[in-house]
């Protein structure tokens, strides 16, 4: 391509301006130039960018709107969706009204990416509204972060600054009113969900999780979380308990007995060798992997080199913990097996003295954690059609191998948990869970790595194996009695993880296990 442009630039009567980049985002080019004056503290240029690039973003946004008005783009829908006029005009609205929603998403990404950047349009009131304040003017700064809480109308830090302002204050109106706009669309959007049985994914859930909130509590004032399937589990930590969203802990989920035989079961899978894609360090080369992954279970079984028991403790255990963490984040709505795996880490004797690095680096399991832009890309390799992740251990005798959960920057500490028997923690996959292990500096820790998704084509294929022992399933351990709640880690107690104790790449990171 570059040498078609030589070749047309030499042409006579072409000049430079004959060529039309018609990809190109104009939002995008001053956004980045905006960012880049912000972080060199250059302020007034910041805001000059940034202003440009808000009010280029918003009429990208006008533009791909009015394109959503038009024919159906999917006939089989057309066909599927044709019971009556009024419901065929009701559901062509529909397809216009989520085409609309998606637009916010495409003015987000950066051409050349395919993930958008999450809070595009609020992230330009935050730096303006500091970059405002840093070159005196505060009226702006109080309108820019006042639009800023049309978005997040609970945002502690801004509702702080807007205290400071104490000012005459205004709304920025192109905000104000894409906001409005967005607002009465979603409403209409969930309607049909609720009322004409559409289903909707919403692109741009900041908004939403305000307006959910709102519309579930009416109906479901108490607990959106739905009940256990399962007697004798305890929720040790929830969500608030570990400082992040869609994270949690169970416990007793296994019996100890359960453990053991799981425990055997992993010295099979050490022999056989199946630890990721045959690499038996992947993280670090202080601590050997095994795993095993339920299919091979199977396999080993028919063949007589396992317990048939053992291998199908396993698949009860993972379908259990399956249920658990379906009933309890998404009642109602199905979460299919994604990939199960059998792991165990080991502490490589003599290769401990000095160790700096993690069990598993930090990382988030359905997107490529990019702290240094507080970004995570949710585009292969990483596994992006995982919704939830769980991981249910089978032992404490071993030294180190907490689990952790950091904010975005890999570095701040949030939550940890001790891996033990029958504990199982869950949390949703993206990237409002970066997670990793502390290194495991003597013995073996075992635990079964399960992730979920909704989405049937990226169900794990071991479906027949799962109907076998479905009905069986809620023998293991469910009577247990309850256990004590553990008290948690409040937010001044996080912690940062000392340089010591691990490394912090810098790069673009996907999960490289498999
Ligand atoms: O074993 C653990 O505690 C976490 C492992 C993990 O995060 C992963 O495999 O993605
Ligand atoms: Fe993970």
């Amino acid at each position: 391509m570059r040498e078609d442009i030589e070749k047309y630039r030499r042409m006579s009567g072409v000049k430079s301006d004959s060529f039309q980049d018609l990809e190109a985002a104009p939002h995008w080019e001053a956004y980045e130039t905006g960012v880049q004056h912000y972080d060199a503290d250059e302020y007034l240029q910041a805001v000059a960018w940034l202003e440009e690039s808000l009010s280029e973003a918003l009429s990208a946004l006008e533009e791909c709107r009015a394109l959503c008005e038009g024919p159906w783009e999917d006939e089989d829908e057309e066909e599927k969706m044709q019971p009556g006029l009024y419901e065929a005009i009701a559901a062509h609205y529909i397809q216009v009204l989520k085409c609309r929603q998606q637009c916010v998403l495409e003015i987000a990404t950066k051409p050349g990416r395919i993930s958008a950047t999450e809070d595009f349009i609020p992230s330009h009131l935050d730096l303006l509204q500091f970059a405002y304040n840093q070159v005196g003017n505060q009226t702006l700064a109080a309108e820019c972060a006042a639009s800023y809480l049309l978005f997040y109308p609970t945002d502690e830090a801004m509702l702080e600054k807007m205290k400071q302002y104490r000012t005459e204050l205004g709304e920025d109106t192109a905000v104000t009113h894409y906001v409005q706009r967005s607002l009465m669309e979603k409403k209409l959007i969930y309607y049909a969900v609720e009322h004409l049985g559409e289903t909707f994914n919403d692109p741009v859930s900041i908004i939403l999780i305000f307006l959910k909130d709102q519309m579930l509590m009416r109906r479901t004032p108490k607990s959106l979380r739905g009940p256990l399937p399962f007697e004798g589990i305890a929720v040790t930590m929830d969500s608030q308990q570990m400082n992040g969203t869609q994270r949690v802990v169970f416990d007793r989920v296994l019996t100890e007995s359960e453990c053991k035989d799981l425990l055997r079961l992993t010295k099979a899978a050490g022999e056989a060798g199946d630890g990721y894609r045959a690499r038996r360090s992947p993280h670090t080369p202080h601590e050997r992997f095994e795993g095993l992954t339920v299919l091979k279970a199977m396999q080993l079984a028919q063949n007589g080199d396992v317990e048939w028991r053992d291998a199908k403790l396993l698949l009860q255990a993972s379908e259990k913990s399956r249920k658990i963490i379906e009933s309890y984040f998404t009642p109602g709505k199905k979460l299919h097996f994604s990939f199960t795996h059998l792991v165990c880490r080991r502490a490589v004797d003599g290769e401990q003295e000095g160790r700096m690095d993690l069990s598993h680096p930090v990382h988030a399991d359905n997107c490529l954690l990019d702290p240094e832009g507080q970004e995570c890309w949710k585009e292969p390799p990483a596994y992006v059609y995982r919704d939830y992740s769980g991981i249910l251990y089978l032992n404490d005798d071993f030294q180190g191998g907490g689990l952790f959960f950091t904010e975005m920057d890999t570095v701040t500490v949030t939550a940890e948990v001790r891996p033990k028997c029958g504990r199982l923690v869950a949390f949703s996959s993206g990237k409002e869970n970066p997670h990793g292990v502390w290194a495991v500096s003597r013995g073996r820790r075992c635990a079964i790595a399960l992730w979920y998704t909704h989405s049937r084509e990226h169900a794990e294929q071991v479906k027949g194996y799962v109907e076998e022992t479905n009905t069986s399933t809620s023998n293991i351990s469910s009577s247990a009695p309850r256990a004590p709640n553990r008290a948690s880690k409040t937010a001044d107690q996080r912690q940062k993880p000392g340089l010591d104790r691990k490394q912090h790449p810098k790069v673009l990171r996907a999960r490289d296990e498999f």
